[in-house]
């Protein structure tokens, strides 16, 4: 199926659409039922799931639910509130850092993808282990060759036990976190060194290539969408100046938030999630047996004309002037990109803080056009990538 976003084309497998209607039913009524929301063994999961859910991936000493809600407990309180505006310093230096590099290319031509997997590697090894990319290259490498074994031999998934953990230096709230409840005195809260090692990989896997894939399709949108770059600048203008970002003023950048969440409306990272049925389930006139897996096709959902109007394919940020409930209609089904309920993605602020920072230096530096050279190509390893990568022509301001 072939469908227009903006002036190009955006290529959708047709299988996301064949069962529209099933998949609504099931969503509005399984995301209320906490129990048909297991963790799940991993092979079963591969086996059944075309996207399984990323947490289950790295899980393959099999984790039950008293060990995933007290691990869930722990990544929670690490990546909110005070422990997360600590993490904001890591996130402009390591965008200074990626910006830098690119003092040379004024005027040329810039890839950015491999840009910002350098940028969003540097910011979770500093932010989550006080490490720096360079330190842990060896693991992100190891990372973006094991998402290709994933998706070519996903039936017979190992995840090897390639996490080091770095001497800390400051300021390093994830590990300090996991590192006291390895250490602390109650037996109930406490965890495993297994646990933990499990933990850092999953914030290596599932935290840096999502990132990634929001800020490359924003900004492809972006320089597709002169209007819309030159708004989001005037906004970031107004509030930063050519200073640096601080915590305050990113509250308050609502252009660059609805600019976000239409991004990740028509390219979400990650295109679909799973659910397992734990006990036998009745939605609506369907009964879904045990141990069924399903598969919530939420790239679907964003596209949806039903949800969305007959516009759903053009890039409209103002959808979302009211918000997210308003865009959609109080439908909370119809948009998806983090997830839904008790397994909702434990790093959306942390995301969507650290991609904020990163366009907005970029806005106060350059204005930016698609490149000739840009072949528009959405693909999946794990999370939608530009499988060309994206040419952009930086002009500095
Ligand atoms: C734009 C960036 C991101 C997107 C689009 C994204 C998307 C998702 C989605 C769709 C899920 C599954 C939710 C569900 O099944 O209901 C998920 C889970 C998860 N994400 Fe993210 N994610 C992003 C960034 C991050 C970051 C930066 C981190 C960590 C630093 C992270 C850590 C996790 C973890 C640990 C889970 C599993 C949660 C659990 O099962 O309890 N994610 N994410």
């Amino acid at each position: 199926m072939m469908s227009l976003v903006g002036d190009t084309v955006l290529t959708l497998p047709s299988f996301l659409y064949s069962s529209m209607e099933t998949t609504k039913k099931l969503i509005s009524n399984m995301l209320k039922e906490a129990r048909s929301r297991p963790i799940r063994n991993l092979s079963h999961d591969i086996l059944s799931a075309v996207q399984p859910h990323i947490h289950s991936w790295t899980k393959s000493y099999g984790m039950n639910f008293l060990q995933w809600s007290k691990l869930r407990k722990l990544s929670n309180h690490a990546f909110h509130g005070d422990n997360l505006k600590s993490m904001i310093p890591d996130m402009i230096a390591s965008s200074e850092m990626m910006l830098e590099g690119w003092k040379k290319n004024d005027g040329k031509e810039i890839e950015v993808y491999e840009q910002f997997r350098l940028c969003t590697s540097e910011v979770i090894s500093r932010t989550a282990f006080g490490s720096c990319y360079l330190e842990g290259k060896n693991i992100f490498d190891m990372l973006l060759k094991l998402s290709s074994v994933i998706v070519r031999n996903s039936h017979k998934l190992r995840v090897p036990g390639i996490i080091k953990v770095y001497k800390t230096t400051t300021g390093v709230i994830f590990l300090e976190c996991f590192l006291k409840a390895h250490h602390g005195a109650n037996d109930k809260q406490r965890i495993s060194v297994n646990e933990l090692v499990e933990e850092c990989k999953t914030f290596y896997f599932a935290g840096q290539d999502t990132t990634n894939s929001l800020l490359v399709w924003t900004v492809f949108l972006l320089a597709l969408h002169m209007d819309w770059q030159e708004e989001a600048r005037k906004e970031v203008l107004q509030l930063f100046g050519k200073e640096t970002p601080n915590p305050d003023g990113l509250a308050k950048l609502k252009t660059m938030s609805m600019i976000i969440n239409e991004s990740l409306r028509l390219y979400p990272p990650i295109i679909s999630l799973t659910r397992k049925v734990d006990k036998e389930v009745r939605l609506e006139n369907l009964i879904v047996p045990t141990n069924v897996e399903l598969l919530v096709p939420n790239l679907a959902l964003h596209h949806e004309p039903q949800f969305w109007g007959q516009d759903v394919k053009r890039f409209k940020p103002e959808r979302f002037s009211e918000g997210v409930a308003n865009a959609t209609n109080n439908n909370m089904a119809a948009f998806l990109p983090f997830g839904m309920g008790s397994r909702t993605c434990v790093g959306f602020n942390f995301a969507t803080i650290e991609a904020k920072i990163a366009l907005l230096m970029i806005l106060q530096r350059y204005s930016f056009t698609l490149s000739p050279d840009y072949v528009h190509s959405p693909f999946q390893i794990i999370t939608v990538r530009p499988q060309h990568g994206l040419q952009i022509i930086l002009h500095s301001l």
